[in-house]
């Protein structure tokens, strides 16, 4: 019998092409998602050294982070740097012959909801990108990482990548989530648990009862921010749900392709016995809606609580970047949670921008409107997602509510266009980065759940999701 091996460790192994005495791999690499920051000095590489993509149709380009979500962007972007990036992708994949959706092609969005919702991203393969919440992808028990844009050439020219093997990581979750408690406060858990560099060198797998209850969208939302955590990446055994997702998704496997393709992930699981190098456990059951305070994301705190105290931290250094945080963020330590009031809401981005994630603020707001002193968008992941929430009408109950309801981009999860907050401003984010100046210069995050931001968005303030009628 063979060592007892992780879903990380099997698909890792499943990839290995050369493998080095020193530990050094190089790795087969199954499909490669491109986008218009990490990729132009890529592509000019290529150029330089008068090298072809070895393999276009493992590669997928879409645009995201620069583009504008306000629906006069088919007139063009204004912008001249977005405009730019904008314009050299679109240039360099047809140059090179790798399909790439445009901002007028509703298969755009952001490169993580684009690959699992057109059935790019599969179990078992390894996933690349450059930027560092591919992580999302592990939720369909994929191997998939950021990479920077060296990486990005060298993946273009060879569809390999040198790797070293990481640590195995478990983070087990057990019990069943109460009543409006999500994935994103699960995750938010996590971080706050181990903070954002507990999964440094390992690779995390989520396991447990409240992970396989998670539907996809959730089980994204929880991969998505391993990086948050500091891992290399995040990963889920492929089970029913996974493959319900996928079927029928345009590029996924048709046929006897399907069957054997399913056979495969089926062997995707951790063997009983297999070593972690670390181990987590939550129980799901205890969580309560969760929000950030500070400005990093392990900064997490209970709706329930209030501002935490810098001066009772004993380690020196923690304790001034902690204080700094809080003077950052415009706060006072004992503040009850739900009496800080905001002023901007956003909900949308690869953490949350699905459209299960829509759904649920459409039952949060459904009938009620935006305070009056809160300017509030919901912006689709992608235009599939855009399209699945108008049939759903779900549009008419964001705009009834006086949401703003925008086009499939980054927007305001990160300042790269034109969505931003104005200094000073204060925002409940479904993102997934709370950094200084993360969302426009000296603008507050708070990153939360999509239902918790869509109460914040009527209340004004922080609320209770659990309480909400
Ligand atoms: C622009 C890109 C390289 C970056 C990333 O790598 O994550 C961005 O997507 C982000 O979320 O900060
Ligand atoms: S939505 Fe945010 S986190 Fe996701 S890829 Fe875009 S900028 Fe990065």
């Amino acid at each position: 019998m063979s060592e007892p091996r992780t879903l990380y460790d099997k698909v890792f192994d499943d990839h290995v092409v050369d493998r080095q005495e020193d530990g050094t791999c190089l790795i087969y690499i199954d499909r490669h998602l491109v986008h218009e920051v990490t990729s132009p000095q890529a592509f000019e590489g290529l150029r330089m050294a008068a090298r072809t993509v070895r393999h276009p149709e493992k590669t997928l380009a879409v645009v995201d982070h620069n583009v504008p979500t306000s629906p006069d962007r088919k007139f063009g972007i204004k912008n001249e740097e977005s405009r730019i990036q904008v314009e050299a992708l679109a240039r360099n994949a047809a140059e090179f012959g790798i399909e790439y959706y445009n901002e007028a092609d509703q298969r755009q969005g952001i490169v993580h909801i684009v690959g699992p919702e057109q059935g790019f991203t599969l179990p078992g393969m390894t996933i690349v990108c450059g930027d560092s919440h591919t992580s999302t992808h592990g939720a369909f028990g994929a191997l998939a990482h950021g990479i920077g844009t060296s990486e990005v050439e060298h993946v273009l020219a060879t569809q390999t990548l040198i790797q070293r093997k990481a640590r195995n990581m478990l983070v087990q979750v057990d019990g069943k989530l109460p009543h409006g408690v999500t994935a994103k406060d699960i995750i938010l858990a996590i971080i706050g648990e181990i903070g954002t560099a507990g999964g440094t060198g390992h690779v995390i797998e989520y396991a447990g009862e409240a992970i396989r209850a998670l539907s996809m969208e959730g089980r994204m939302t929880v991969c998505n921010m391993s990086i948050e955590g500091g891992a290399r990446a995040g990963m889920i055994a492929p089970d029913e749900t996974t493959f319900e997702y996928i079927k029928d998704r345009p590029r996924a496997p048709k046929g006897r392709a399907w069957d054997m393709a399913r056979a495969y992930w089926e062997t995707l699981r951790t063997d009983e016995g297999a070593h972690f190098d670390r181990i987590v456990r939550l129980d799901a059951a205890n969580l309560p809606p969760l929000v950030t305070w500070g400005s990093s994301p392990e900064d997490v705190v209970s709706v329930t609580g209030t501002v935490p105290d810098p001066d009772l931290i004993e380690d020196e250094t923690k304790r001034a970047s902690k204080k700094r945080a809080l003077d950052y963020m415009g706060l006072t330590p004992g503040t009850r949670i739900t009496d800080i009031a905001v002023d901007r809401v956003f909900i949308g981005s690869c953490t949350n921008g699905r459209i299960e994630d829509l759904r649920a603020v459409a039952r949060v707001v459904e009938g009620k409107r935006v305070h009056e002193r809160v300017n509030a968008m919901i912006v689709p992941g992608s235009g599939v997602v855009k399209a699945q929430a108008e049939a759903e009408g779900l549009d008419k109950i964001f705009k009834a509510a006086g949401f703003d309801w925008r086009e499939p981009g980054c927007s305001m999860c990160l300042a790269m266009n034109d969505d931003r907050l104005k200094p000073g401003e204060r925002c409940a984010s479904t993102s997934n980065r709370n950094f200084e100046g993360r969302q426009g210069f000296k603008g507050r995050t708070h990153l939360v759940s999509p239902a918790m931001a869509a109460a914040a968005a009527i209340a004004g303030h922080f609320v209770d999701i659990r309480e909400w009628r």
